[in-house]
């Protein structure tokens, strides 16, 4: 095999080479920027408040994660009134009324005395016990600054649900005495695009799998963050002309415990068993559970399907999109695996689409549909609504 370094492989036998740009050196602008993100999240999953550099500054605290110390903490950096961040969707449900369309984010005014753990968690989570005591009303004004706020909590994983003030003058003086993150909206927005192209492969080993016995998996991981995602390579794909190539999100519940919910697993143990029939075959497993949104909340999504909503319109109330997914990912890892030119196993036109708009030469789309199973007939079948899946 012979990858394609990608921009910030380490220099060759782990020197630092002089005459090397900077790329991947510990003062490294991309580096920086994402590590700069991945803290913020890791703090907001904690409680802690983080400050937003941009137009006004704001100062964030996920409602979700929200505890006594985070409040104390983000009043101590507040400069002026405190706000509620919601998604489009959300923000409709809380207010009980529709809200304009294309709508990125709308805030909801809150007066200290609701400072309160369990009320922001409902105002944030459709599926938490609703503890609502105020009629929830909208701000004034929704700060500039507001869907890059949002985009955080995703990233963190976290309901979008951001409790929001702008920042005192001397807020990044109290920020650094408290040690707290401080994170430019510019670097949050670009941050998916840019944690994409800083894949590199980190480890490999021959792992056999039960009816592919050539099998390997390399692991790949950007630098200075957290995520990792893995190629399963059947045979020798990068020989072939054009190998069959999946790209599959993980699926705790369906991949590793046979949920019947969903069609994954049988999609994943199928597409093992076609490029061993084949000979060769690259299967992307990607680090985007439920769609992008992480496990936890697709539990919720799962909640709130069982009363009665569709996977998308679950997503929606939740506050995510309904795929939140970024195929730039595979592209980065196609590229460094030496495969450009592939067949696709999918029923997904977003995918061809996604792989296409980067590059990725997909010569054909080749179906990838398994017999609904008794439960999951509902789900496939708004998979093909509201998705245009193709079961052909
Ligand atoms: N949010 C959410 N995610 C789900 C639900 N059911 C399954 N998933 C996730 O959906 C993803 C399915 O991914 P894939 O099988 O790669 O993609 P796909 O869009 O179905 O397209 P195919 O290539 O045709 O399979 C996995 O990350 C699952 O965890 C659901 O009801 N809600
Ligand atoms: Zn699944």
């Amino acid at each position: 095999m012979n990858p394609t370094p990608l921009r910030h492989d380490p220099p060759a036998g782990g020197a630092e080479d002089p005459a090397a740009p900077a790329t991947g050196s510990p003062a490294d602008p991309d580096v920086l920027r994402l590590r700069g993100v991945h803290r913020a999240t890791a703090d907001l999953r904690r409680g802690t408040p983080v400050l937003l550099e941009a137009a006004p500054d704001l100062v964030l605290l996920t409602a979700e994660t929200a505890g006594a110390r985070g409040l104390g903490e983000f009043q101590a950096l507040a400069g002026g009134p405190a706000m509620l961040l919601l998604a489009p969707v959300r923000a409709a449900a809380v207010l009980h009324r529709p809200v304009p369309p294309n709508t990125a984010a709308l805030a909801l005014r809150l007066p200290e005395a609701l400072f309160d753990p369990a009320f922001l968690r409902s105002l944030a989570d459709p599926t938490a016990e609703q503890v609502l005591p105020a009629e929830p009303v909208l701000a004034p004004e929704c700060p500039a600054a507001a869907p890059a706020a949002l985009a955080l909590a995703k990233l963190a994983r976290l309901l979008p649900a951001v409790l929001a003030a702008p920042a005192a003058p001397d807020a990044a003086a109290r920020a650094a005495s408290l040690r707290l993150q401080s994170v430019p909206a510019a670097d949050v927005l670009a941050y998916p695009v840019a944690l994409a192209a800083a894949l590199v492969r980190v480890a490999e080993a021959q792992v056999p799998l039960d009816g592919a016995p050539d099998a390997r998996i390399v692991a790949f991981r950007a630098p200075d963050a957290g995520v990792e995602h893995l190629a399963i390579l059947v045979g020798r794909p990068e020989e072939a002309e054009a190998p069959l190539v999946r790209l599959h999100s993980e699926c705790f519940t369906g991949d590793l415990l046979g949920s019947l919910r969903c069609d994954c697993g049988p999609q994943l143990r199928g597409a093992i068993r076609r490029m061993a029939e084949e000979g060769a075959g690259v299967l992307l497993y990607l680090a985007q559970e439920g769609r992008g949104i992480g496990l936890v909340n697709k539990l919720r999504a799962y909640a709130l399907q069982d009363r009665g909503l569709d996977t998308v319109d679950a997503n929606r109330a939740l506050g995510w999109g309904a795929d939140e997914r970024n195929f730039l990912v595979a592209a980065t890892m196609l590229e460094a695996l030496g495969v450009r030119r592939l067949r696709l196993l999918t029923n997904n036109p977003d995918k061809v689409a996604a792989l296409a708009a980067c590059g990725v030469t997909v010569l054909r789309r080749e179906s990838h549909a398994f017999a609904p199973n008794g439960i999951n007939d509902h789900y496939l079948a708004t998979k093909a609504e509201r998705f245009g899946h193709l079961l052909e």
